[in-house]
């Protein structure tokens, strides 16, 4: 985002810095570690730019950092960007002006760099006539500190016993912190180094700014936080002629209290009423994990437990949608999450059939199970991941696969979809429509794994 220019709204976190990893003023390898690592979770609904941003809240977070709020939403760039990456040998007015560009005052950015500056240091092999020794393994740290987000690189830049390569370089000219950090006389430095406290406040509103930095053209959402019950779907497929399986997992947010005391209970409501009086249980129960205590955590403190379920519905009433019910046992009190009202809805005019589906080699065959009722082509759109000219980051097409009508089994019909991924594609996601109706972000990497069971 060091390029944004905020008159244009142009630039900013985008993740242009993907095709700009060789250009001189960004020397060193971090960024490209960066993406050979967010990659992993690179996909067409995750931008690299959001990577870049989660990766900052997750860095700064399990390094003792504050929590710097999460908006999502940013779109990448297909080129690289303006040049004009502040560097350490530049004067005091330059970085000024550079940061005046991107929208931030001279406090911000003392703010910004000293913050910055607060993990990590500046490397031998890249920056030799910084450090004075060019070994690969030298690193020079910024604070006593360095793999700790805390207060000492501005304690110790004010108490004079500062390391920091880019305070106490013997090529004066190389100093662009020295200037930076009393460029408003250390008013900036000392609000900073007041205490811990205000260290951690001031540097999470900075980083929000900094990774809020976007494209005028690019709308944020809301900060992310994780919602008390979320509910997984597994595989709704169906079992036979009669029945429809439906696995799941609930993850629930709960405390160190209470994890062990929680019961999930889930109420669905049948897409069709039974016939005549006959009678349908609508209560799902769930099984707490016990995989790993069946507990998760989040890097600010979250506690979260699973709960799952398996259940054959009969596929002449199947399931519209449920909700869930937690409970107490200790005291029998009860929460209700419904969903804000909605439920949480299931559509089973198109199931995927995870046991029928399979990538033999390159050759993948995707089944589906699609409703009689449905009068529609059946298609899978599948993102495609392809290597990309000056970049680490995949470039992501939409194939689109046609699905060939096969067996009948009760109110369904089985369709068959095949088509070729080549070994970059292997992880990534599909969406198998039919009409106006069908499941959406599924993943590929599971099919790798196993044979084509016969139905
Ligand atoms: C005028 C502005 C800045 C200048 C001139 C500057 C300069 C540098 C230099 C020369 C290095 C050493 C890089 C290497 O050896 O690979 C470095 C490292 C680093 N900078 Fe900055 N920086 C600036 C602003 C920032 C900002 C705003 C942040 C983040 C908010 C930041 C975060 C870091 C981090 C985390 C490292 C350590 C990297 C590592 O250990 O691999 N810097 N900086």
């Amino acid at each position: 985002m060091a390029t944004y220019d905020k008159a244009t709204g142009t630039g900013g976190l985008d993740a242009s810095i993907q095709f700009e990893t060789d250009r001189a003023e960004n020397a060193g390898d971090a960024f490209n570690g960066t993406f050979a690592f967010t990659n992993n979770y690179y996909s067409i609904r995750t931008s690299a730019a959001d990577l870049v941003a989660l990766s900052t809240v997750l860095a700064v977070g399990n390094c003792g950092g504050p929590k710097i709020p999460l908006r999502v939403g940013r779109v990448d760039a297909t080129e690289g960007g303006a040049l004009g990456v502040p560097e350490p040998q530049q004067d005091l007015d330059t970085h000024k002006k550079k940061f005046a560009k991107a929208g931030f005052s001279t406090e911000d950015m003392i703010a910004m760099v000293a913050c910055g500056h607060t993990m990590g240091g500046v490397h031998g092999k890249t920056f030799p006539e910084i450090t004075e020794n060019n070994t690969e393994s030298n690193v020079v740290h910024f604070d006593s500190s360095e793999s700790t987000f805390d207060v000492k690189v501005a304690t110790e830049y004010l108490d004079g016993t500062t390391q920091n390569p880019l305070v106490i370089a013997y090529n004066d000219t190389l100093n662009s912190d020295k200037r930076i950090f009393g460029a408003d006389n250390n008013v900036t430095m000392k609000a900073l180094a007041s205490d811990p406290k205000t260290f951690q406040s001031m540097c999470a509103d900075i980083f929000e700014r900094m990774i809020d930095t976007v494209p005028s053209t690019v709308t944020l959402t809301e900060p992310l936080e994780p919602i008390p019950l979320k509910p997984y779907i597994t595989s709704f497929s169906l079992t036979n002629t009669t029945h429809i399986t439906l696995t799941g997992r609930i993850r629930l947010l709960t405390g160190l209290d209470r994890y062990d005391d929680e019961r999930v209970t889930l109420t669905y409501t049948p897409r069709t009423l039974p016939a005549g009086n006959s009678t349908l249980i609508t209560t799902i129960v769930t099984s707490p994990a016990n995989f790993k205590l069946g507990i998760s955590s989040g890097i600010f403190g979250e506690l979260f437990k699973w709960h799952e379920f398996s259940v054959a519905l009969p596929a002449s009433t199947s399931i519209k949608s449920f909700t869930a019910t937690v409970t107490r046992v200790s005291t029998g009190a009860t929460t209700s999450y419904d969903n804000a009202g909605h439920g949480y809805p299931l559509d089973d005019t198109v199931l995927y059939q995870d046991r029928q589906s399979c990538r033999i080699g390159n050759d993948a065959t995707i089944v589906a199970a699609i409703r009689r009722s449905v009068d529609a082509p059946v298609v899978a759109k599948v993102a495609r991941k392809y290597a990309k000219q000056g970049t680490l980051v995949p470039a992501i097409e939409v194939e689109e696969w046609k699905g060939e009508v096969g067996q009948e089994v009760g109110d369904y019909n089985l369709v068959s979809i095949k088509g070729v991924q080549q070994p970059e594609s292997y992880s990534t996601h599909f969406d198998i429509l039919a009409g106006e109706s069908g499941v959406e972000y599924l993943g590929t990497s599971a099919l790798g794994q196993k044979e084509c069971e016969a139905f």
